[in-house]
């Protein structure tokens, strides 16, 4: 086990303030990515402010994944720079590095449990990776995730195969929040639940945001996501962020391919709605 006793003291290097006066909690700078000859990302640039709430969206295909995947290093990329709190990946120590991944949440949209495990060992994965706890501690811990996230506590020692939709992305949450992370990555995370459960799982992450000072990176496609919870919105196009801003900066952009989608058939009775 990774000796991390001083994290926090190696994260020591503050992360910028933009123009906005806001932290910029991760920066990333002309990332590219190619596959072969096929560009996915050509000179992307996003900022993530620390607090907000940022929908990622595009079109099927348009790197929306690959971006998450360059961001987290599970994948190389050819070119740019990547600074979460202050802490380039490239040139960071061990210990540094070590110190950020334990900064991060992340719910995979299709990673979301281990099934031989129950929803507490789940959830308790992280801090067996990462801390050298009793497991009394552990427990305690993992109980208050499950509280946390607005899952009963007998759901503690039900396995995945025994849970809803709604509860797996829960219990996902939980285990995403398991070191109170200050950025989680949300993958999708209401896609393939039924519209109720979308908006609890939304109002939740909202509620988190609002408690915890939680900042959140959702790729969604999920447009009642985008126009309730989101803050901000990134629009994924020719290999960049081909237009970001609110949703009625959204709603009054000419970009073809966010005209149709935030105007199209779907999106027009959300506007009435709001
Ligand atoms: N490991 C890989 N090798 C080759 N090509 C890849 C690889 N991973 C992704 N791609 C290609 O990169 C492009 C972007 O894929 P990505 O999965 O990021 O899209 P996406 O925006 O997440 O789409 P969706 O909304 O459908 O999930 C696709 O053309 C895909 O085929």
């Amino acid at each position: 086990m990774a000796d991390v006793s001083h994290n926090h003291h190696e994260l020591s290097g503050a992360a910028g303030k933009g123009t906005n006066g806001r932290e910029c909690i991760l920066e990333a700078r002309d990332i590219s990515v190619a596959f072969g000859s096929h560009q996915v990302l050509d000179k992307l640039d996003l900022d993530i402010w620390r607090g907000e709430i940022l929908g990622f969206v595009g079109a099927s295909g348009a790197g929306k994944s690959v971006l998450l995947r360059t961001i987290l290093q599970l994948s190389s990329r050819q070119g740019g720079t990547i600074k979460i709190l202050g802490v380039d990946y490239d040139t960071a120590t061990p210990q540094q590095r070590i110190a950020l991944d334990m900064r991060l949440g992340v719910l995979f949209q299709h990673g979301a449990l281990f099934s031989a495990l129950t929803v507490l060992e789940n959830i308790q994965v992280p801090m067996r990776e990462y801390l050298d706890l009793p497991k009394t501690l552990m427990d305690e811990l993992a109980l208050l995730k499950i509280e946390l996230v607005g899952l009963r506590p007998e759901t503690a020692d039900l396995y995945p195969s025994e849970l809803s939709g709604g509860m797996i992305k829960r219990a996902a949450l939980a285990r995403a929040l398991a070191l109170d992370p200050d950025l989680v990555f949300l993958d999708e995370p209401t896609s393939g639940l039924d519209p109720i459960s979308a908006a609890e799982f939304d109002e939740l992450i909202s509620k988190l945001r609002d408690t915890l000072g939680l900042t959140v990176y959702m790729v969604t496609h999920d447009l009642d996501s985008l126009f309730s919870v989101c803050d901000r919105i990134a629009v994924l196009g020719n290999r960049k962020i081909a237009v970001e801003g609110t949703i009625e900066d959204m709603l009054a952009s000419n970009e073809p391919w966010v005209k149709s989608y935030f105007r199209g058939k779907r999106a027009r009775s959300l506007v009435r709605e709001k």
